[in-house]
Protein backbone atom coordinates (compact mmCIF):
# COMPACT_ATOMS: atom_id res chain seq x y z
CA UNK A 1 0.00 0.00 0.00
CA UNK A 2 0.98 3.95 -0.90
CA UNK A 3 0.52 7.21 -1.19
CA UNK A 4 -0.90 8.15 -5.20
CA UNK A 5 2.14 9.62 -5.53
CA UNK A 6 4.00 6.37 -4.77
CA UNK A 7 5.60 6.52 -1.44
CA UNK A 8 4.68 3.15 1.13
CA UNK A 9 2.01 4.42 3.57
CA UNK A 10 3.65 4.38 7.22
CA UNK A 11 2.40 1.58 8.70
CA UNK A 12 2.31 3.39 12.67
CA UNK A 13 1.35 6.65 13.60
CA UNK A 14 4.65 7.45 14.46
CA UNK A 15 5.55 7.14 10.48
CA UNK A 16 2.48 8.62 9.42
CA UNK A 17 3.36 12.31 11.71
CA UNK A 18 6.62 12.23 10.62
CA UNK A 19 6.10 12.11 7.07
CA UNK A 20 3.60 14.44 7.23
CA UNK A 21 6.20 16.94 9.11
CA UNK A 22 9.04 15.91 6.52
CA UNK A 23 6.69 16.64 3.47
CA UNK A 24 5.30 20.35 5.32
CA UNK A 25 8.85 21.32 6.12
CA UNK A 26 11.03 19.52 3.44
CA UNK A 27 13.79 22.54 4.01
CA UNK A 28 13.92 21.73 8.05
CA UNK A 29 14.15 18.18 7.59
CA UNK A 30 17.36 15.51 7.30
CA UNK A 31 17.10 12.25 5.27
CA UNK A 32 19.75 9.89 6.74
CA UNK A 33 20.71 6.81 5.06
CA UNK A 34 23.05 3.63 5.64
CA UNK A 35 25.20 2.37 2.76
CA UNK A 36 25.66 -1.45 2.76
CA UNK A 37 22.25 -2.77 2.14
CA UNK A 38 20.47 0.76 2.01
CA UNK A 39 22.61 2.23 -0.86
CA UNK A 40 24.79 -0.61 -2.14
CA UNK A 41 23.08 -3.56 -2.81
CA UNK A 42 24.75 -6.43 -0.24
CA UNK A 43 27.48 -8.62 -2.13
CA UNK A 44 29.83 -11.31 -1.11
CA UNK A 45 33.41 -9.23 -1.01
CA UNK A 46 32.97 -5.73 0.67
CA UNK A 47 35.52 -4.08 -1.94
CA UNK A 48 32.92 -4.44 -4.57
CA UNK A 49 30.24 -2.86 -2.77
CA UNK A 50 28.94 0.37 -4.93
CA UNK A 51 25.90 2.18 -4.52
CA UNK A 52 22.91 1.13 -6.90
CA UNK A 53 23.15 3.31 -10.05
CA UNK A 54 19.91 5.08 -9.18
CA UNK A 55 21.20 6.47 -6.17
CA UNK A 56 23.15 9.30 -7.43
CA UNK A 57 20.66 10.18 -9.66
CA UNK A 58 17.93 10.23 -6.72
CA UNK A 59 19.97 12.04 -4.36
CA UNK A 60 21.10 14.91 -6.60
CA UNK A 61 16.94 15.54 -7.20
CA UNK A 62 16.17 15.28 -3.48
CA UNK A 63 18.83 16.69 -1.51
CA UNK A 64 18.56 20.31 -2.46
CA UNK A 65 14.88 20.60 -1.44
CA UNK A 66 16.12 18.98 2.01
CA UNK A 67 17.76 20.67 4.95
CA UNK A 68 20.34 18.21 4.36
CA UNK A 69 21.00 14.24 3.49
CA UNK A 70 23.54 12.63 5.58
CA UNK A 71 25.07 8.99 5.05
CA UNK A 72 25.52 7.15 8.07
CA UNK A 73 27.91 3.94 8.07
CA UNK A 74 30.41 1.61 9.55
CA UNK A 75 32.75 2.27 6.11
CA UNK A 76 35.44 4.29 7.07
CA UNK A 77 33.53 7.91 5.52
CA UNK A 78 36.06 8.42 2.41
CA UNK A 79 35.26 4.83 1.28
CA UNK A 80 31.48 5.51 1.32
CA UNK A 81 32.13 8.40 -0.54
CA UNK A 82 34.10 7.05 -3.36
CA UNK A 83 32.08 3.61 -2.97
CA UNK A 84 28.48 5.92 -3.27
CA UNK A 85 29.77 7.99 -6.20
CA UNK A 86 29.58 11.07 -4.05
CA UNK A 87 32.37 13.15 -4.95
CA UNK A 88 32.42 16.25 -6.89
CA UNK A 89 28.51 15.43 -7.79
CA UNK A 90 26.45 18.76 -8.69
CA UNK A 91 23.86 18.85 -6.43
CA UNK A 92 25.06 16.85 -3.71
CA UNK A 93 27.35 19.66 -2.56
CA UNK A 94 26.64 19.48 0.93
CA UNK A 95 26.32 15.83 1.46
CA UNK A 96 27.49 14.36 4.38
CA UNK A 97 29.36 11.10 5.64
CA UNK A 98 29.13 9.89 8.99
CA UNK A 99 31.66 6.82 8.44
CA UNK A 100 32.90 4.24 11.42
CA UNK A 101 29.87 4.42 13.16
CA UNK A 102 30.22 8.49 13.90
CA UNK A 103 33.89 8.70 14.67
CA UNK A 104 34.63 9.99 11.09
CA UNK A 105 33.31 12.77 8.81
CA UNK A 106 33.60 13.47 5.27
CA UNK A 107 31.59 16.82 3.75
CA UNK A 108 31.22 16.97 0.46
CA UNK A 109 32.20 21.13 0.67
CA UNK A 110 35.51 20.31 1.57
CA UNK A 111 36.39 16.51 0.46
CA UNK A 112 37.95 16.29 3.77
CA UNK A 113 37.67 13.45 6.27
CA UNK A 114 37.40 14.33 9.99
CA UNK A 115 38.86 11.45 12.43
CA UNK A 116 40.24 10.82 15.68
CA UNK A 117 43.66 9.57 16.72
CA UNK A 118 44.20 6.42 16.01
CA UNK A 119 42.99 3.82 18.97
CA UNK A 120 46.05 1.76 19.79
CA UNK A 121 44.33 -1.21 20.51
CA UNK A 122 43.69 -1.39 16.73
CA UNK A 123 47.37 -2.13 15.72
CA UNK A 124 47.71 -4.97 18.47
CA UNK A 125 44.32 -6.94 17.65
CA UNK A 126 45.80 -6.18 14.08
CA UNK A 127 48.88 -8.47 14.82
CA UNK A 128 47.17 -10.73 17.12
CA UNK A 129 43.65 -11.32 14.98
CA UNK A 130 45.07 -13.97 12.40
CA UNK A 131 46.40 -16.61 14.96
CA UNK A 132 43.32 -15.82 17.60
CA UNK A 133 41.04 -17.08 14.36
CA UNK A 134 43.38 -20.04 13.73
CA UNK A 135 43.18 -20.95 17.75
CA UNK A 136 39.55 -20.22 17.90
CA UNK A 137 39.12 -23.13 14.68
CA UNK A 138 37.64 -20.22 12.22
CA UNK A 139 35.83 -22.01 9.34
CA UNK A 140 37.60 -22.05 6.04
CA UNK A 141 36.82 -18.70 3.81
CA UNK A 142 36.65 -16.70 6.93
CA UNK A 143 38.29 -13.60 6.40
CA UNK A 144 39.14 -10.12 8.24
CA UNK A 145 38.52 -6.80 6.25
CA UNK A 146 41.31 -3.98 7.14
CA UNK A 147 39.56 -1.17 7.71
CA UNK A 148 41.80 1.00 9.28
CA UNK A 149 40.82 1.97 12.24
CA UNK A 150 38.86 -1.17 13.00
CA UNK A 151 39.02 -4.91 12.03
CA UNK A 152 35.89 -6.98 10.80
CA UNK A 153 35.91 -10.89 10.83
CA UNK A 154 33.45 -11.95 7.71
CA UNK A 155 31.97 -15.18 7.31
CA UNK A 156 29.84 -14.94 4.33
CA UNK A 157 32.12 -17.03 2.19
CA UNK A 158 32.28 -19.96 4.88
CA UNK A 159 30.07 -22.68 4.29
CA UNK A 160 28.15 -21.97 7.65
CA UNK A 161 28.37 -18.33 7.62
CA UNK A 162 25.70 -18.33 10.73
CA UNK A 163 27.44 -20.88 12.61
CA UNK A 164 30.92 -19.58 11.65
CA UNK A 165 29.45 -16.34 13.46
CA UNK A 166 27.89 -17.98 16.71
CA UNK A 167 31.40 -19.95 17.11
CA UNK A 168 33.59 -16.83 16.91
CA UNK A 169 31.66 -14.62 18.99
CA UNK A 170 32.83 -15.24 22.69
CA UNK A 171 36.52 -15.63 21.31
CA UNK A 172 36.39 -12.35 19.81
CA UNK A 173 34.70 -10.78 22.43
CA UNK A 174 37.16 -11.39 24.60
CA UNK A 175 39.79 -10.45 22.25
CA UNK A 176 37.97 -7.30 21.61
CA UNK A 177 38.19 -6.52 25.51
CA UNK A 178 41.57 -7.26 26.37
CA UNK A 179 42.48 -4.55 23.35
CA UNK A 180 39.71 -2.28 25.23
CA UNK A 181 37.70 -2.45 21.78
CA UNK A 182 34.13 -2.66 20.93
CA UNK A 183 32.46 -5.62 18.86
CA UNK A 184 29.91 -4.42 16.48
CA UNK A 185 27.39 -7.29 14.67
CA UNK A 186 25.98 -7.15 11.29
CA UNK A 187 25.23 -9.28 8.66
CA UNK A 188 27.66 -12.22 8.74
CA UNK A 189 30.35 -9.80 10.65
CA UNK A 190 31.85 -9.06 13.32
CA UNK A 191 33.68 -5.79 13.42
CA UNK A 192 35.83 -5.18 16.28
CA UNK A 193 36.86 -1.33 16.53
CA UNK A 194 37.02 1.65 19.56
CA UNK A 195 35.01 2.39 21.83
CA UNK A 196 32.54 5.79 22.29
CA UNK A 197 30.45 5.96 18.79
CA UNK A 198 27.35 4.76 17.80
CA UNK A 199 25.29 5.33 14.73
CA UNK A 200 22.68 7.13 17.31
CA UNK A 201 24.57 9.37 18.88
CA UNK A 202 26.23 10.31 15.41
CA UNK A 203 22.59 11.34 14.39
CA UNK A 204 21.55 12.77 17.19
CA UNK A 205 24.57 15.49 16.87
CA UNK A 206 24.29 16.18 13.71
CA UNK A 207 20.26 16.74 14.16
CA UNK A 208 21.21 19.22 16.59
CA UNK A 209 23.90 20.55 14.23
CA UNK A 210 21.07 21.26 11.55
CA UNK A 211 18.39 22.23 14.36
CA UNK A 212 16.22 19.49 11.80
CA UNK A 213 12.64 19.74 12.46
CA UNK A 214 12.05 15.98 10.77
CA UNK A 215 14.17 12.70 10.02
CA UNK A 216 13.69 9.77 7.77
CA UNK A 217 16.59 7.37 8.69
CA UNK A 218 16.90 4.48 6.93
CA UNK A 219 18.85 1.30 7.90
CA UNK A 220 18.95 -2.31 6.97
CA UNK A 221 21.40 -4.09 10.06
CA UNK A 222 22.39 -4.43 13.44
CA UNK A 223 24.53 -0.92 13.55
CA UNK A 224 21.45 0.65 12.90
CA UNK A 225 19.42 -0.56 16.57
CA UNK A 226 21.19 2.77 17.49
CA UNK A 227 20.20 5.38 15.28
CA UNK A 228 16.31 3.51 15.55
CA UNK A 229 16.16 4.54 19.12
CA UNK A 230 17.71 7.83 18.49
CA UNK A 231 14.75 8.72 16.38
CA UNK A 232 12.43 6.91 18.89
CA UNK A 233 14.27 8.89 21.84
CA UNK A 234 13.51 12.19 19.00
CA UNK A 235 10.06 11.48 18.69
CA UNK A 236 9.30 11.21 22.38
CA UNK A 237 10.66 14.38 22.85
CA UNK A 238 8.31 15.78 20.33
CA UNK A 239 10.32 16.05 17.18
CA UNK A 240 9.03 13.66 14.46
CA UNK A 241 10.75 11.20 12.63
CA UNK A 242 10.47 7.97 10.41
CA UNK A 243 11.94 4.72 10.55
CA UNK A 244 12.66 3.05 7.25
CA UNK A 245 13.69 -0.43 6.74
CA UNK A 246 15.46 -1.81 3.26
CA UNK A 247 14.82 -5.11 3.69
CA UNK A 248 17.00 -8.13 2.03
CA UNK A 249 16.09 -8.58 -1.22
CA UNK A 250 19.05 -12.48 -1.21
CA UNK A 251 17.54 -14.63 0.18
CA UNK A 252 17.92 -13.70 3.57
CA UNK A 253 15.61 -13.41 6.98
CA UNK A 254 14.48 -9.80 7.47
CA UNK A 255 16.37 -8.63 10.91
CA UNK A 256 13.74 -8.12 13.49
CA UNK A 257 15.41 -6.18 15.63
CA UNK A 258 14.57 -3.74 12.58
CA UNK A 259 11.35 -4.73 10.73
CA UNK A 260 9.48 -4.76 13.84
CA UNK A 261 9.88 -1.32 14.74
CA UNK A 262 9.87 0.23 11.30
CA UNK A 263 7.61 2.44 9.90
CA UNK A 264 8.38 1.60 6.38
CA UNK A 265 9.56 -1.48 4.67
CA UNK A 266 11.10 -1.56 1.31
CA UNK A 267 12.65 -3.82 -1.07
CA UNK A 268 16.39 -3.60 -0.33
CA UNK A 269 18.36 -0.51 -2.33
CA UNK A 270 16.48 -0.23 -5.34
CA UNK A 271 13.19 -0.16 -3.20
CA UNK A 272 15.66 3.14 -1.49
CA UNK A 273 16.02 4.49 -4.80
CA UNK A 274 11.99 4.35 -5.58
CA UNK A 275 11.03 5.44 -2.35
CA UNK A 276 13.66 8.47 -2.63
CA UNK A 277 12.48 9.62 -6.46
CA UNK A 278 8.53 9.57 -4.94
CA UNK A 279 9.39 11.78 -2.33
CA UNK A 280 11.47 14.06 -4.55
CA UNK A 281 9.03 14.05 -6.72
CA UNK A 282 6.30 14.89 -3.97
CA UNK A 283 8.27 17.62 -2.83
CA UNK A 284 9.15 19.38 -5.67
CA UNK A 285 5.88 19.49 -7.05
CA UNK A 286 4.93 21.61 -3.49
CA UNK A 287 2.86 24.78 -4.55
O1 LIG B 1 26.83 0.69 8.27
P1 LIG B 1 26.85 0.05 6.93
O2 LIG B 1 26.95 1.01 5.81
O3 LIG B 1 25.69 -0.91 6.73
O4 LIG B 1 28.20 -0.86 6.92
C1 LIG B 1 28.29 -1.97 7.81
C2 LIG B 1 29.28 -3.03 7.32
O5 LIG B 1 29.04 -3.28 5.99
C3 LIG B 1 29.91 -4.13 5.27
O6 LIG B 1 29.51 -5.46 5.43
C4 LIG B 1 28.25 -5.79 4.89
O7 LIG B 1 28.28 -5.53 3.48
C5 LIG B 1 29.22 -6.36 2.75
C6 LIG B 1 29.18 -5.90 1.30
O8 LIG B 1 27.90 -6.01 0.76
C7 LIG B 1 28.86 -7.83 2.94
O9 LIG B 1 29.78 -8.66 2.25
C8 LIG B 1 28.86 -8.18 4.43
O10 LIG B 1 28.43 -9.51 4.64
C9 LIG B 1 27.92 -7.23 5.19
O11 LIG B 1 28.03 -7.44 6.59
C10 LIG B 1 31.36 -3.84 5.55
O12 LIG B 1 32.18 -4.85 5.00
C11 LIG B 1 31.68 -3.60 6.97
O13 LIG B 1 33.01 -3.09 7.10
C12 LIG B 1 30.71 -2.57 7.54
O14 LIG B 1 30.97 -2.43 8.90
Amino acid sequence: MGTPEGIPTPLTEAGLTGLAALRAEPGRAVVALDFDGVLAPIVADPDSARAHPGVVPALRRLAPLLDAVVVVTGRPAGLAAEYGGFTGVPGLEHLTILGHYGAERWDAQTGEVHAPADHPGVAALRAELPRALERAGAAEGTWIEDKGRALAVHTRRTADPDGTLAALDAPLRELAARHGLAVEPGRMVLELRPPGVDKGAALTAFLEERKAAAVLYIGDDLGDVAAYDAVEDLRAAGRPGVLGYSAPTTGEPPLAALAERADLVVPGPPGVVALLEALSAVLASRP
